[in-house]
Order: structure tokens, then sequence, then C-alpha cells
């Protein structure tokens, strides 16, 4: 029987990754067997008896890379229990309409696999590293910079999404 949790994420710039680090850590702290990784780097599932995916949110959407991991691995993926979580900006404002925006980014995943839980967590922008493109379009929008990640937040929701894909 497949006993470990998976931890896979997608990242540009590394700040989800950090996330993801933390709810795989919470997990194990709680017991459990966890590897955390990027989705590039999963071809097999077989160890897992449950995923945890997540991305962070570009231009309203969810990175490619977890789009198609989910796509690639939908038929096993819809035989174990699956939380996704999404990292954004818009979200620490904390407003219903940037909630539901920042929620629309998982509708094609959810169609494809429903999950027992999704988290939304607010990210990190630094201009320094970004890209010409993503720096162009971060002043281009106004967009605040900083590290808004709220730890105590994403670790609350490892704890409680752990009981959402424990075993039956
Ligand atoms: C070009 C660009 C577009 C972004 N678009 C969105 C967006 O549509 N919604 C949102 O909530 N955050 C948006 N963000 C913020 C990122 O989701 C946030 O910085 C995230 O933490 C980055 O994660 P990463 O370091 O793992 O790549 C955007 C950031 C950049 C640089």
């Amino acid at each position: 029987m497949p006993d470990r949790i998976l931890v896979a994420y997608a990242t540009r710039y590394g700040s989800t990754a950090e996330v993801a680090e933390a709810i795989g850590d919470e997990l194990r702290k709680a017991g459990d067997a966890v590897d955390v990784r990027p989705v590039t780097e999963v071809d097999d599932l077989s160890p897992y008896r449950a995923a945890v995916i997540g991305s962070p949110i570009y231009m309203g959407k969810w990175l490619p890379e977890s789009q198609v991991f989910i796509e690639r691995n939908q038929q096993r993926l819809r035989e174990m229990p699956v939380a996704y979580f999404a990292a954004g900006l818009t979200i620490e404002e904390d407003k219903p309409e940037y909630l539901r925006k920042a929620e629309a980014s998982m509708d094609q995943v959810r169609m494809l696999v429903k999950p027992a839980d999704v988290g939304l967590f607010r990210g990190k922008i630094e201009t320094d590293g970004l890209s010409f493109t993503d720096r162009t379009i971060v002043k281009l929008i106004r967009a605040k910079t900083g590290d808004y990640r709220n730890w105590s937040a994403v670790r609350a929701w490892a704890q409680a999404v752990r009981g959402k894909i424990a075993p039956a």
C-alpha cells in the first residue's frame, strides 16, 4: 500500500517552493512520510496515497507545468485524496472579488480532479531577479512588491488539510 504524501509545486522565482516546503514540514511534524518536489520531477505516483499540488498565479492562471502535471496524471490522482494551493499577490488584498479571481485560477484543474480542499496564500515579488517581461508587467500594473507570505496561515492550512487527505 502506498503510504507517502506528495507535495508537488511549480514556481518561477522560488517563493512557492518555500510554501510547499513549509506544508511538507508541517505534515512531517504530524508524522507523515512526505516528499516535496517540483511537478516537473515527479514521474511515478505509485508511492503516494495523497497529493497536495500547488502553483503561483501569473496573469490569473496557474503555471502550465502544474496544470500539465494534473492533466497527465488525472487518472491516478482521481483515485487518491488531492488538495490544491495557489500563491498570489492579489490574495493579500483580502477582498472577495480578488479571492474569487484567485479561486478561478484553479477552475481548469478542479474540472480534471476534484480537490478535497483548496488553500490560497499570499505570495512574494521582489523586483530584483525578475525577467525583463515580468518586471515590465509589474511596473505597468503597479504591483506592490514585497514578501507577503503568511507562514502561520500556510502552516495552519497544512494541519487542517492533513485530516482531509487522511486515509478513509
Ligand atoms: C508578471 C507577474 C504576474 C502576476 N500575476 C498575478 C496574478 O494574476 N494574480 C496574483 O494573485 N498574483 C500574481 N502575481 C504574483 C505572483 O503570483 C507571486 O509573486 C508569487 O508568489 C510568485 O511565486 P514564485 O516565486 O513561486 O514564482 C504575478 C507576478 C508577476 C511577476
